[in-house]
């Protein structure tokens, strides 16, 4: 077996462990999003370090891609390719390495075929009437783009260059280019992408001669195309292409550059990782180039004060970028025409570079383009624009306009569990970027509640461009919102119902009157509404946090867990905002479930010698109950947890209406808890002796359970010798055993005292629900 193959089945093993991930039934989208990551940057890496061939990396990615294209193609704007596209796209891209340039595969064509772009079409109708070019202005506008086409045509007919503007030329649908085949092109059915990828042989870049510029690679076949014929590129590289990084000011604007020029192949600020570069892009630094965009009109191409064509000038883009490359001052007239020749219905978009923008661009395409939506005969010519909008803006309010429903399949939406990755991207934005909100799951018809779902985010600035802030996030420090993103929303594994043991009566009422409402919202409605306020009280180490977390895996929804004593102590004097925040970034994640736990020291009653800056958090948190409970919209569910029932004030008792005991467990539930917990190990247990055990562990709590068995699980350690543990294989250590557990017992005390029980029980039988009276 050659050092290549091993590698292979190395790779082909952890994939494997990978299947459950991507096939389990509970795997979220972000779940399946980061495993495929994860497996391609393995391939990837393997590659990189020269265990595997560019052969098989070729072969893996795109097996592994065509295998799981209904998650690759995924329009999910949180957990798809925004996410998606940062890393494993670059990866399964087949680009020959990390410095390599990228070259773009954007051509006249394939940008109108963008579904997207159609969308921007469509949506820009409106106003185009007002701002159509005259009559009068259109054949010299085109004439213009012509004569372009021929100097790019004639300049350059064989360079393989893959420039934005080059492609545009000779993907003119006449066979008028001879070089059209060196260019990377995109395959003319997007329904083939998947389908006819064949893999690119890593022949194609042995035989590349040596020097030989990037763009060339890239038309070679070694690029990209390895899914596709090697001239063709596919949308993965194409995704990659239209994100120049930003702080590579030689890039910026690809479309602009003329690519015959190579890009500078070792650019010390080119980032190791494109990967890792493109999606690091602050928002910060986006808005920056706003700025200069919309402040800086500058010249158009001809130098000229900026046309009244309702396009801002892009001076923040062209002038790095052109006198960087060396670009002929044509150029700025390609990018002028192209402005407002080729992207009639929304001319800036192609000439917006930053980071969000060219991905959810690239992203809309190869999502819907394997639908194979070609664009329609559109009147593109008739769609001018009149304000901004990035692709990623764009993106996300189509994507609330096609995926707002989905919460009746019952699919998970926007759950957040089984990543280690933070959500939405607002670790990569930065503390001062805008945030953008995740696709608002909204239900079928309810037409009026989508559409404010979209139009509540744009506000169209002083300067026509669109802004696209939720309405629901005006006012909140974004600080706080990034808190709230990466330290209150929770990324835990997902929790299936039998991981709870016993509690039989809160999981049927739960499962009743959350999970269901949560996920048919259709059929739960009026009388049949949700609760928006849940209290779960009992003795500690009951299973309170994981049915908070199992509701909201159960439910598809977004799970926020933080700690009340944290609000109150953690961000002191900033509480009420954080709850503020908390509550508005998780509106803007519905459906989603707030979990407070110690909801007791949040909500406890109110008294004279209370803390101010306590009683303006409890004022906040009841407004936003109130909020939650009013609004029927909403789909948040306020869940608080707390071993101190007695002591919530009774404003915020009435607000939380269910109020579920969460008891210990009864003997089957322990011993369910002891089989569940002793699977993961060898043991040789009786049925009588793990009865016994369950006797033996009257009034212990779950937690008091998990840590039974985890002492337990030391008697087998505690038999061998200290020097011997060092040798000893994994195997020789002897099963747990009846002896174990009995020694355990000994040291394991049950933490629950009697007397706090009949409080619980007391406090159930005056407020609980489903209590026996
Ligand atoms: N019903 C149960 N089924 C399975 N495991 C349980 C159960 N109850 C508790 N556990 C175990 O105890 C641990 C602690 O549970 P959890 O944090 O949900 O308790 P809690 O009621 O929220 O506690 P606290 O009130 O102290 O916050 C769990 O991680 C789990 O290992």
């Amino acid at each position: 077996m050659t050092e290549a193959t091993e590698s292979e089945n190395f790779i082909l093993r952890k994939w494997q462990k990978c299947y459950f991930d991507l096939q389990g039934s509970q795997a979220s989208p972000r779940v399946k999003v980061d495993t495929i990551t994860g497996i391609l940057q393995q391939v990837y890496q393997a590659n990189a370090i020269g265990s595997i061939s560019d052969d098989v990396r070729s072969n893996l990615a795109r097996h592994y891609i065509k295998a799981h294209s209904s998650i690759v193609d995924s329009a999910n704007g949180e957990t798809g390719l925004n996410n998606y596209a940062d890393g494993a796209l670059t990866m399964c891209a087949n680009h020959p390495n990390e410095s390599s340039a990228w070259t773009t595969s954007l051509t006249t064509e394939n940008i109108r075929d963008l579904s997207c772009v159609k969308q921007l079409l469509q949506s820009s109708k409106a106003s185009a009437a007002s701002k159509k070019p005259t009559r009068a202005d259109e054949p010299l506008i085109l004439n213009q783009n012509k004569k372009v086409v021929d100097q790019r045509s004639s300049s350059n007919p064989s360079s393989g260059s893959t420039s934005f503007a080059s492609s545009h030329v000779n993907r003119q649908p006449t066979a008028t280019a001879p070089s059209q085949q060196n260019y990377p092109t995109f395959n003319q059915n997007p329904q083939s992408f998947h389908a006819s990828r064949p893999i690119t042989s890593s022949a194609n870049a042995a035989n590349h001669p040596p020097g030989q510029s990037s763009t060339n690679q890239v038309s070679k076949g070694q690029g990209p195309t390895s899914y596709g014929q090697p001239p063709q590129t596919s949308t993965f590289s194409r995704t990659r292409q239209q994100i120049p990084n930003p702080r590579e000011s030689h890039l910026v604007a690809p479309q602009f550059q003329d690519r015959t020029a190579p890009m500078p192949p070792s650019d010390p600020n080119l980032p190791r990782h494109h990967a890792s570069a493109f999606p690091s892009q602050s928002t910060a630094n986006r808005t920056q180039n706003r700025g200069q965009i919309n402040d800086n009109p500058g010249p158009n191409y001809d130098g000229e004060p900026p046309k009244s064509s309702g396009f801002p000038s892009h001076q923040g883009y062209r002038p790095s970028g052109f006198t960087s490359t060396g670009a002929p001052p044509h150029s700025l007239k390609r990018k002028t025409m192209f402005q407002e020749v080729e992207f009639q219905g929304d001319g800036q978009l192609p000439f917006r570079t930053s980071v969000p923008e060219r991905t959810g661009f690239a992203d809309r395409r190869f999502t819907e383009g394997q639908g194979a939506r070609h664009m329609d005969n559109e009147d593109e010519s008739s769609a001018m624009p009149s304000a901004f909008k990035t692709a990623n803006e764009q993106l996300i309010i189509q994507n609330q306009k096609k995926y707002g429903n989905r919460a009746g399949t019952g699919a998970p939406t926007s759950s957040a569990y089984g990543t280690g990755k933070k959500s939405l991207g607002t670790t990569r934005r930065g503390l001062n970027s805008k945030f953008v909100p995740p696709v608002v799951n909204r239900e079928d018809g309810d037409t009026d509640r989508g559409q404010r779902g979209v139009t509540g985010r744009s506000n169209v600035t002083g300067d026509g461009e669109e802004e696209v802030t939720d309405e629901r996030l005006k006012g909140i420090d974004p600080k706080m919102i990034e808190l709230v993103m990466n330290e209150i929303m929770d990324h835990g594994p997902p929790i299936q119902w039998d991981d709870i043991a016993g509690l039989e009566f809160a999981k049927t009422t739960i499962k009743e009157i959350v999970v269901w409402p949560m996920l048919r919202p259709d059929i739960f409605n009026g009388l049949r509404g949700p609760p928006k306020g849940l209290l779960l009280f009992g003795p500690p180490g009951t299973g309170k946090t994981l049915i908070g977390k199992c509701i909201a895996c159960q439910s598809g929804a977004t799970f926020f867990s933080i700690s009340a004593s944290s609000l109150t102590s953690k961000w002191v004097g900033e509480g009420e905002k954080m709850v503020r925040a908390l509550f508005a970034v998780s509106r803007c994640h519905q459906p989603a479930v707030i979990f407070i736990d110690e909801i007791d020291s949040l909500l406890s009653q109110r008294s004279n010698d209370e803390h101010e800056s306590s009683r303006r958090i409890k004022t906040e948190f009841l407004v936003q109950l109130d909020g939650a409970t009013t609004s029927s919209d909403d789909r948040l569910l306020v869940v608080g947890a707390t071993n101190r029932p007695q002591e919530i004030d009774e404003a915020a008792r009435r607000r939380l209406v269910k109020r579920l005991y969460i008891p210990l467990p009864e003997a089957p539930a322990r011993r369910q808890i002891v089989q569940n917990l002793l699977a993961q190990q060898s043991y040789s247990l009786t049925e009588e002796e793990l009865d016994r055990i369950c006797q033996e562990t009257d009034g212990y709590s779950g937690a008091d359970m998990a840590n039974l068995c985890r002492e337990a699980a030391l008697g087998p350690i505690r038999c061998i010798q200290g020097t011997d543990i060092q040798h000893i294989s994994a195997d020789q250590v002897r099963p747990i055993l009846y002896e174990d557990f009995q020694g355990a017992l000994q040291h394991m005390r049950p933490s629950v005292s009697k007397s706090d029980l009949n409080i619980y029980l007391e406090w159930n039988k005056t407020f609980g629900t489903g209590a026996s009276k």
